[in-house]
């Protein structure tokens, strides 16, 4: 069986790669070219060092190894949506899309063109039988949240050889093997944007939209640079100085109508804040459709947990999820990644939250 690793030039995919050629298998290497620097676009993408030491570990494999161009794809697939979803108000994610899309979509196509039958990736996340993507075993990398709108025909050819690995481990693995990216740093932020700030990145492309900071008295504390600017939740970086110690200010609506975006002090109570129930559209799942009314759990977002929630569709895609205890901060517009214990079910996005006194 001929396995294509996708290579990005960091230390996972590495590993990935050369657990696979150890095994016995028949490998090639690709690095896929989404997004380069080079029409003054903000940002450093450090794009032309990553394929050099993705292809350095490919050469020390002995495999084969190739850039594919898929510039004008990741433009359609993945920027469109996530400058649409800013201008619109809610909050994209453009790494949920990219594994759909581009790594398991686009990439896999060109793959299946080209005489593969699976594709690797250095996700920690885990397969349990053809058809069933398990949590990564180490709790702090776990990437299953990313794979959440997969499609079962995706899961099925998608490999993922590092998922039984505690990061430690993988590093120690990778020194091994003599890897020559055993060291590098781990990357951060969105795949194509590097180490840019998403603020930056967005400002070259959504106009500053100012307005006024309010409390939930109506009171200005301030002003905004633009809604889109801000998530719900955030605490940093919308400029409300609180008067209380160790309690800031947090971001808890955005009211496009007004173009007010809306702060209150945070604690256990604040209102807008906190809720239990919410509506989720565009549904999809990893294996078996979710159309029954089930208990689950629930990710509202990366690195959070899964809170126990029951899930009740609603036709259409959509279901209402109610969860057990208030949860922090929903979004409209993020992935919702719904799981059975450890079992990736598939995932939702959020179209709206109900607050308890709403
Ligand atoms: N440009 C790319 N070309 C090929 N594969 C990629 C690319 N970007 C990401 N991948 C694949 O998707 C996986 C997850 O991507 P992510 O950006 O989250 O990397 P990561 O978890 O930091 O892993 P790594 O250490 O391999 O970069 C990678 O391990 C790799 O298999």
């Amino acid at each position: 069986m001929k396995i294509l690793a996708a290579m990005s030039g960091g230390v996972d995919s590495s590993v990935a790669a050369a657990v696979l050629v150890r095994a016995g298998h028949d490998v090639s290497g690709v690095y896929m070219k989404n997004w380069i620097n080079e029409e003054n676009i903000i940002g450093h993408c450090p794009w032309e060092e990553d394929i050099t030491d993705a292809e350095a570990v490919a050469k020390q494999l002995g495999i084969p190894f190739r850039v594919v161009n898929l510039m004008t794809e990741y433009r359609e697939k993945v920027v469109k949506y996530l400058l649409e979803g800013y201008q619109a108000g809610i909050t994209p994610n453009p790494d949920v899309m990219c594994n759909r899309e581009m790594k398991f979509g686009v990439l896999w196509e060109w793959a299946r063109e080209h005489g593969f039958a699976a594709i690797a990736t250095g996700h920690y996340a885990r397969k349990l039988d053809a058809g069933t993507i398990l949590r990564g075993v180490d709790p702090n990398k776990d990437q299953t949240y990313f794979l959440a709108m997969m499609q079962p025909e995706q899961v099925r050819i998608a490999q993922f050889p590092i998922g039984h690995l505690l990061k430690p481990e993988l590093r120690d693995l990778a020194r091994e093997f003599g890897l020559s990216t055993a060291e590098k740093k781990d990357s951060q932020g969105i795949c194509f944007i590097g180490q840019v700030k998403m603020e930056d990145f967005l400002r070259t492309f959504v106009p500053d939209k100012p307005g006024p900071i309010v409390n939930l008295e109506g009171k200005v504390m301030g002003e905004h640079r633009g809604l889109h600017l801000y998530t719900l939740g955030q605490r940093k970086g919308h400029g409300v100085a609180s008067p209380i110690h160790k309690q800031a200010y947090v971001v808890v609506a955005k009211r496009p109508q007004t173009n007010e975006l809306v702060v209150a002090i945070e604690n256990a109570d604040t209102p807008l804040l906190w809720a239990r129930k919410a509506t989720l559209h565009t549904i999809s799942s990893t294996g078996v459709p979710l159309t029954e009314e089930r208990l689950l759990q629930a990710q509202p977002r990366y690195r959070c947990p899964a809170g126990n929630a029951t899930f009740r569709p609603l036709g259409d895609g959509r279901a209402e999820l109610e969860y057990a205890e208030p949860q922090r901060a929903l979004t409209p517009g993020q992935i919702c990644a719904l799981y059975d214990g450890e079992r990736l079910l598939g995932g939702a996005v959020f179209e709206a939250v109900h607050h308890e006194s709403s």
